[in-house]
């Protein structure tokens, strides 16, 4: 399946046993030697008695990831799409949070991402102060970053052109920054205008994707803090759009977006 272009590998672990080694998620991300995809996306019962399923997120290089956005809105496409569920609107645990997936028009899924965290010791960040923007030096240069969590842990720099031929060097340089102990997913962000922006997402476990939905949130959540955006933003990625939606404060982020199913088959590892 694919949300706007970050494409997964669902697998349904309650009709069948199985589990997975690190390598065999390796195994099958790899885009030449396996199925390929961005993450693998296993669908689990509920460990939660308010939740109806429960979610596990592997990046292609075998890590474990707490959020998924673009994954969540497939998901709730998938287990509808296989007779899971009945339901249009789920409750799903992904980490240790739970969030409410609504199934839309037109294959579209609407996720409730909980609220933003924004203490350090939360993403895992290494400062010993919370603040709307950070300094941080990376490749050779002095940024100035929104640093928050979504379930995991994002960076998000302004930038004026997304496809200015730098991002490349600096996404990696942030994305394996020493102040962030688990590593983290960096977004750059530009500003089109209050309601519009464009977006590229240099992912942890993985490398550049086509799109993020937690790195939208997280853009997202970033401009509003800073002034420079309004409480609904449409966040345009190099695979589609995802419009995202935050009140400020505690209240949670909504993101809407389209969900694809690309085929379907048997792995044999
Ligand atoms: N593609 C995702 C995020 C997947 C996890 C991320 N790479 C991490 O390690 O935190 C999304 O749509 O949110």
């Amino acid at each position: 399946m694919h949300g706007a272009g970050n494409d997964f590998v669902m697998i349904d672990t309650i009709s069948q046993r199985i589990k997975l080694r690190p390598r065999d998620i390796r195994r099958i991300a790899d885009r030449r030697r396996g199925v390929g995809c961005d993450q693998v996306l296993l669908v689990e019962p509920p460990g939660q008695p308010e939740a109806d399923f429960r979610y596990r997120i592997f990046n292609a290089d075998g890590s474990e990831a707490g959020q998924c956005g673009n994954g969540a809105r497939c998901f709730a496409r998938f287990v509808r799409h296989r007779r899971l569920t009945h339901l249009t609107t789920m409750v799903v645990e992904a980490g240790s949070s739970l969030m409410t997936l609504r199934l839309r028009e037109n294959h579209e899924v609407e996720v409730d991402m909980g609220a933003p965290l924004f203490t350090p010791a939360d993403i895992p960040f290494r400062r010993a102060e919370t603040a709307p923007e950070y300094e941080l030096t990376a490749a050779g240069e002095t940024l100035r970053v929104g640093v928050l969590s979504m379930g995991n842990p994002h960076a998000v720099l302004r930038v004026n052109d997304v496809n200015d031929g730098s991002l490349e060097r600096l996404g990696e340089a942030i994305r394996s920054h020493e102040d962030f102990p688990e590593e983290t997913n960096a977004g750059f962000l530009e500003v089109v205008d209050r309601t519009h922006v464009r977006l590229r997402v240099f992912e942890r476990g993985v490398g550049e994707t086509e799109a993020c939905g937690s790195g939208a949130c997280a853009a997202v959540v970033y401009g509003r803090r800073m002034g420079w955006l309004d409480d609904r933003v449409t966040v345009e990625l190099t695979g589609g759009k995802l419009h995202i939606q935050w009140q400020g404060d505690d209240s949670s982020v909504l993101m809407t977006g389209p969900t694809a199913i690309s085929f379907e088959g048997t792995i044999r590892l």
